[in-house]
């Protein structure tokens, strides 16, 4: 388990003071994985100085199983970090070193003897998915292998955190994919807690249990994946549940609504029996559906002609369990800006 309490980060340029982390707590429980997300400058490469000690913290702290990081000094640091694997863009391996001294490595730092290195690395490679490729050089290996490699290595000191800086960035679809059920896999390997930093929303819905959305240095919306999708307001289910782009001023007349059904709910037709009841006929003029942490939620946008109360239609879609909301085509077009 990872806590991280109140983490600030300072950077000072001359008299200017940049805030890159402004109070982030979070906390990954052993067997999940928990997703960051942001934009260029959010924060996220700083979190990850902060979380390895790479840079040190201005305040806050960060737990491990209880044992807090930013206290640690010299050798009970250096003890400390090897509780953190850590998994980059780019598996930045060893050129000259075979795939499995590249795996190795961490170990003959810490002086484990050749023959349980050994045994280790070829354990190792075999849950990645590479138990041939040992005597093979980096060069030799394509870019989601290399990526394996990278996993093994941070395997191996076994730690009781992996922490994943875009881990799929560099990779085709393809491969992420094979990538993150890599990293899926991994979690039920028992006591690991897995941190994915990433912009890429496709990994949240993927392999995440839970989410958190860091804005300006500042966690702004955090929760499990299947209660940050659940509502018609948050920004993390708007990039996460996003309905596909129309162009609603020209196209449609009538008011814009919005309706989130989940569950059970989302398979029942909602604006059909509600169409029916209002007595109006409600247009559906966009919508998405996703299955997301093993429940599907049906994203809907009708629209409900001049003539019937846009209030008395969401009544009904509430009623019969779905969220609803009018929505300002204006917002529409300046989001498709
Ligand atoms: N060493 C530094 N000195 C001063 N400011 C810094 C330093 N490192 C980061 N910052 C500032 O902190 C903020 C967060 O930067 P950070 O690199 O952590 O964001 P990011 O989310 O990783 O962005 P990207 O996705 O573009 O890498 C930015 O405003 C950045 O300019």
């Amino acid at each position: 388990m990872i806590t991280v309490t109140d983490l600030t980060k300072v950077y000072r340029q001359g008299k200017r003071e940049v805030r890159a982390l402004d109070g982030v707590s979070l906390t990954v429980p052993e067997g999940s994985i928990h997703g960051i997300i942001g934009h260029s400058g959010a924060g996220k490469s700083t979190l990850v100085r902060c979380l390895t000690l790479l840079d040190r913290p201005t305040s806050g702290r960060v737990e491990i199983n209880g044992v807090d990081l930013t206290q640690a000094r010299s050798d009970a640091l250096r003890t400390a970090r090897r509780r953190i694997g850590l998994v980059f863009q780019q598996a930045n391996l060893f050129d000259s070193r075979t795939i499995a001294d590249n795996v190795g490595y961490p170990l003959e730092l810490i002086g484990v003897d050749k023959a349980k290195r050994a045994e280790r690395v070829q354990e190792l490679l075999g849950l990645v998915g590479l138990p041939d490729s040992g005597d093979a050089y980096p060069a030799q290996l394509s870019g989601g292998m290399r990526q394996r490699v990278g996993i093994a290595r941070a395997l191996a000191s076994d730690p009781d955190v992996l922490l994943f800086d875009e881990p799929t960035s560099a990779l085709d679809p393809k491969t992420t994919n094979e990538i993150l059920d890599l990293i899926l896999s991994l979690k039920h390997l028992g006591n690991l807690a897995v941190l994915v930093i990433t912009h890429e929303m496709h990994v949240v819905k993927r392999i995440c249990d839970s989410v958190s959305l860091l804005d300006a240095g500042r966690i702004v919306e955090s929760g499990p994946l299947v209660d940050v999708v659940n509502t018609l307001d948050g920004r993390l289910a708007e990039a996460l549940l996003g309905i596909p782009a129309h162009n609603p001023v020209d196209e449609v007349g009538g008011t814009l609504v919005d309706v989130l059904s989940s569950g059970s709910k989302a398979a029942t037709p909602v604006v059909a029996h509600t169409s029916r009841i209002v007595g109006s006929e409600l247009n559906i003029v966009a919508g998405s559906v996703e299955h997301l942490a093993g429940a599907t939620f049906s994203h809907l946008r009708i629209s409900v002609p001049d003539g019937t109360d846009p209030q008395d239609v969401i009544d009904e879609l509430r009623r019969q369990g779905a969220d609803a909301k009018v929505t300002d085509p204006r917002d529409l077009l300046e989001e498709q800006a």
